[in-house]
Formats: C-alpha cells, sequence, structure tokens
C-alpha cells in the first residue's frame, strides 16, 4: 500500500464509519456469534449464529425432552414441576407464524417443515395437479439452482414424462410465457450472479396466461421485505438456514395462496398434516391451510433453533433493512471499481437496486483459487461454478466498516495472486 493509498483509504473508512454511527440496524450484531477476525460474507448459504439459539437449545434438550419427555408434544403445564411442556406439536405452525410477515404472507398460508427441495417437489405436484391437462410446459429460468431443476425432473419422471421441462435465459422468460405453460418455477434472485427478478411483475404476466407460480425464495426470504400477497403469488418455497439463520439445514418453509387451499392437494400426505393426527384414522383429511403440507413428526430441534433465530426480526423494519442492504453492496461495488480496472474482475451482479438481492458477485478466471486465498485471509465469501466470485451481505450484522475490511482483503489477495 502507498502513502497515498493509505491516506485514500483511511479517509474513506472514516466516511465509513460515520455512515455507520447512524446505522439504525446497529445494535443487531451484538444479536450474533461472529468471530473475531472474520469478514463473513455467506450468510447467503449459512447465516451467522443468533445469541439466543445455543440457551434455547439447551432448554429444549435439557427441560422440554430431558425433563418433560413425551409430555412436550402437547401443551401440558401442569405435568411436571419443571415447567410447561412446549406444545412441540403446534411448533411448525408458531414457526410459520414468525415467517410470515416477512414473506407478505398470512400465517395460514405458510408451512413449516422438511427440506427447500421437498417443498419444492410438494408445490410442484399441488400446482400441475390443478393445471389445465393441456398445457404441459413447466418453465424455469435456464441457471435455476441444481435442485429446482433436478426435483421437477423427478416428478416429471413419475408422472410418465408428460411435461416438458423447458430452462430459458432469464431474459427471456416472459417471451416464453404462453397457453401451454402450466407453471414457472423461478428462483427471485439467482444464487450466482444475485439477479433479482421482477416477481410481481412477472407473476401478474404468468397470470395474464393462465399460468400458475412458484417462487423459491432461498435467496429474498429475511434478506429484503417479500410481499407474496401484494404480488398475488401463488405458491412459493424458501431456505431457513440463510437470511433466516435457522442454522445447517434448518427447516423450509413454503406458501400456498389462501385462494388455491380447497383446489391444491397435498400429495405427501403424511399424519401430521392430518387434521387430527392421533384420531389414527385410515384416510387422510387434511388440517386447514398450510399445516395439511407438514408431512411427518416435526423435527424438533432443528424448529427450536429457528424459531429462536427468527426473534431477531422482530423489531426489524425490512424496509430499513433493506434500504441498508442496498447501502452495503452499493458501498462494495464502489470499491470494488479501482480492482475492476486493474485485475481480470468482472461484475456479474446487476447496479440496479430493483434487480438485485443481498449479495454482489464477480467473475475471475481463477475464482477458485482467489477465494481459497481470502478464506485465508479471513474474508469468508464463496466460489460458485464456474468462475463466480459472491460475496452476500446481511444487513443485521455487516456494516460499512466490514465492507472496506473485504474490500482491502481482497485487494491483498488478488496482489499475492500476481495479477490475476
Ligand atoms: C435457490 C435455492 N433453492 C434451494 C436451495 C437448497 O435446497 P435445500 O435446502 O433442499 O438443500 C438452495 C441452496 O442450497 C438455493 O440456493
Ligand atoms: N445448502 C447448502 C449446503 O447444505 C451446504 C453448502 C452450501 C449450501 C448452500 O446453501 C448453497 C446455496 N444454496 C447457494 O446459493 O449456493
Amino acid at each position: 500500500m502507498t502513502v497515498f493509498d493509505r491516506l485514500f483509504a483511511n479517509s474513506t473508512l472514516s466516511q465509513l464509519q460515520e455512515k455507520d454511527a447512524h446505522d439504525p440496524l446497529a445494535h443487531k450484531r451484538a444479536e450474533f456469534k461472529l468471530p473475531e477476525g472474520v469478514v463473513y460474507l455467506d450468510g447467503n448459504s449459512l447465516g451467522a449464529l443468533p445469541l439466543t439459539v445455543p440457551s434455547r437449545l439447551a432448554r429444549v434438550a435439557e427441560e422440554e425432552w430431558g425433563g418433560q419427555l413425551i409430555r412436550s408434544w402437547t401443551a401440558n403445564s401442569s405435568s411436571s414441576g419443571t415447567g410447561a411442556a412446549q406444545d412441540w406439536m403446534n411448533l411448525p405452525d408458531r414457526v410459520a407464524a414468525k415467517i410470515a410477515p416477512l414473506i407478505g404472507a398470512q400465517p395460514h398460508e405458510v408451512a413449516v417443515g422438511d427440506s427447500t427441495s421437498v417443498n419444492i417437489f410438494k408445490l410442484l405436484a399441488a400446482a400441475l395437479h390443478m393445471a389445465a391437462p393441456e398445457r404441459r410446459v413447466i418453465l424455469t429460468d435456464a441457471d435455476n439452482f441444481p435442485t429446482d431443476l433436478y426435483m421437477a425432473q423427478g416428478l416429471n419422471a413419475l408422472l410418465g414424462g408428460r411435461y416438458e421441462l423447458r430452462p430459458v435465459p432469464g431474459a427471456n422468460l416472459e417471451a416464453n410465457l404462453s397457453g401451454e405453460v402450466a407453471l414457472t418455477l423461478l428462483t427471485e434472485v439467482d444464487y450466482r450472479t444475485g439477479h433479482r427478478l421482477d416477481l410481481a411483475g412477472l407473476t401478474a404476466k404468468a397470470h395474464g396466461h393462465g399460468i400458475l407460480t412458484i417462487w423459491d425464495l432461498a435467496h429474498s426470504a429475511g434478506a429484503f421485505p417479500v410481499d407474496l400477497n401484494g404480488a398475488g403469488a401463488d405458491f412459493a418455497v424458501g431456505c431457513g438456514y440463510k437470511f433466516l439463520n435457522g442454522g445447517p439445514g434448518a427447516p423450509s418453509f413454503l406458501f400456498v395462496a389462501e385462494r388455491h387451499q380447497d383446489s391444491a392437494q397435498a400429495f405427501l400426505s403424511g399424519w401430521m398434516g392430518h387434521v387430527d393426527p392421533f384420531e389414527m384414522a385410515r384416510d387422510f383429511t387434511p388440517a386447514p391451510g398450510a399445516r395439511r403440507y407438514v408431512v411427518g413428526t416435526p423435527t424438533v430441534l432443528s424448529l427450536s433453533a429457528l424459531d429462536a433465530a427468527l426473534d431477531v426480526f422482530a423489531d426489524v423494519d425490512m424496509t430499513v433493512l433493506r434500504a441498508k442492504s442496498l447501502s452495503l453492496t452499493d458501498t462494495f461495488m464502489e470499491l470494488m471499481e479501482p480492482l475492476m480496472a486493474q485485475y481480470p474482475l468482472t461484475l456479474v451482479t446487476p447496479r440496479n437496486h430493483d434487480e438485485r438481492g443481498s449479495q454482489v458477485s464477480y467473475q475471475h478466471p481463477q475464482a477458485r483459487e482467489m477465494m481459497e486465498r481470502l478464506i485465508g485471509r479471513g474474508i469468508l465469501g464463496d466460489f460458485r461454478t464456474p468462475d463466480i466470485l459472491r460475496f452476500g451481505f446481511t444487513p443485521l450484522y455487516h456494516s460499512h466498516a466490514d465492507v472496506w475490511r473485504a474490500v482491502q482483503g481482497i485487494k491483498a489477495a488478488l496482489e499475492e495472486g500476481g495479477g490475476t
């Protein structure tokens, strides 16, 4: 670093620190465990640990499981002296009620459990069954996350190959909406580029052609305000372990719009989606609302972690969170500008605010090696094939000074790489 560089960098840093001093979300960082010496830019893969989670897990293990044993499935406060049992049976519904406001849904439109992949399967099956039989195309983005494509391929094989999975480039989606399309299966924010589709606009256009929509909100929920009902969305899924910080393998959520709940069928009709599981009836009668999509026994430990993690959003205004996210990603792009002029870096994330999520990505010919060097320097981003450096920003725990530190680390890693 030259003297000039250092002076420039320091003045930039102090300007950013000034911004941080006025950050209305600055206090949220103290609610997370973040290791010293690390800038964690991978909350879009695995959110950081909210401090309330370990004690909640310990309580569930020691008191609810260890002390109350099977009584914890029901709410029965008189069953023991060690505190009220925790009504585990309804835990998926309580978690759904916490996710609902983050995605513009009503609580009974949300179900929590299973993985995102499995929930995609449930919704694909329900939506295809609702679509007119002459509609034989499932329209998707060619760059969609692999599991979305694989689930559609698997279900289509089960259905005897009746459908055509049509992957098209994101820019051609609108032109491919037609009367032969049964449904669209789209991820709002691209996991590689961070490009954000127009969820409301595409939903309206799809509806104009009589097409049902399934949205994957993996990189949206908890990252910015989502308004599924405002957009008239039909179906959606999302991850619990990314911006919702529910921990590795956290349960996923799904959304079924109220207007579809009588016609959409839960084909993975497990007993926990039955209106009265302990009736032990021979035939499946669905529970009201989205609860019918809860298949088997709720995964109490991981649901409890997600339940506790979601409390960090209780006092967060999501429009404020979005404004901070944009400020962080704008700052990052701006600070990276001189490096783009000097090194083979290509920005692949749109600069336009409406067209991006909460990540910024660059192509680099040695992206994998670059990311290894960066991780060695404590800048934890991600590499995605074939040549993407991906940096996720979580407004709940990042400051503008973190952005500055990250860019200093990237600069040093690029220099270490000898110009590549
Ligand atoms: C868009 C998208 N959908 C789904 C998933 C994951 O699905 P699952 O939770 O089933 O592994 C991811 C990331 O892992 C993703 O980025
Ligand atoms: N889900 C993941 C996992 O189980 C292991 C490692 C990474 C992940 C991810 O979240 C990948 C992620 N969906 C992505 O956007 O690349």
